[in-house]
């Protein structure tokens, strides 16, 4: 796979040395489950690339909130339990994409710097609402219906990233 990666150039243009992650985060959704708006924040460099298992699932994207407004999630450990994760989705989206299984999405530059991400907590996704980028091309087959609801089914996501500074055993070791 990191070959993959290094032919796609999908972690170019990043200061790191070998264009491959570092760290791999592995997310099971069951169906109505799903993740509070959140940016990835300043612990990795910016590109987060995504490969989607079993279900498809909605991606949306919210814009920050300006300085004073309620708090952006930076790098917050974003939670796919929470009970409030519908909540913070009060706010219309601004786009959103449709994340289909055995697909990988790249999540770089001013999305990735400039947007929160998340994803509802519903069964069912609405194609009608939500400005969905690439709706057309990311219909699941059979479906030629934009005004579909889809039901969701449990997704797998391997977030792949590149975590710059890691934690040395040394200074573990130095803590104690
Ligand atoms: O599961 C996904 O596609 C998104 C996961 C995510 O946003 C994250 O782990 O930061
Ligand atoms: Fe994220």
């Amino acid at each position: 796979m990191f070959p993959r990666f290094q032919e796609s150039g999908v972690f170019d243009g990043l200061d790191a040395p070998h264009r491959v992650p570092n760290h791999c985060l592995v997310n099971e959704y069951l169906a109505g489950q799903g993740i509070m708006p959140h940016k990835d924040g300043p612990a990795y460099l910016p590109t987060v690339a995504t490969i989607s298992l079993s279900s498809h699932c909605l991606l949306e994207f919210y814009k920050v909130p300006e300085e004073g407004e309620k708090d952006s999630n930076e790098g917050e450990q974003p939670s796919n339990s929470s009970t409030t994760t519908n909540e913070k989705h009060s706010q219309e989206p601004v786009f959103s994409l449709l994340v289909q299984p055995r697909s990988l999405l790249v999540l770089k530059e001013d999305v990735y710097n400039k947007y929160m991400h998340g994803i509802r907590e519903v069964t069912l996704d609405d194609l009608r609402k939500s400005n969905i980028l690439n709706l057309n091309e990311a219909l699941p087959e059979g479906i030629n219906d934009t005004n579909a609801l889809l039901e969701r089914g449990t997704r797998i996501s391997l977030t792949f990233r590149i975590v710059q500074k890691t934690l040395s055993s040394k200074k573990i070791f130095l803590r104690k």
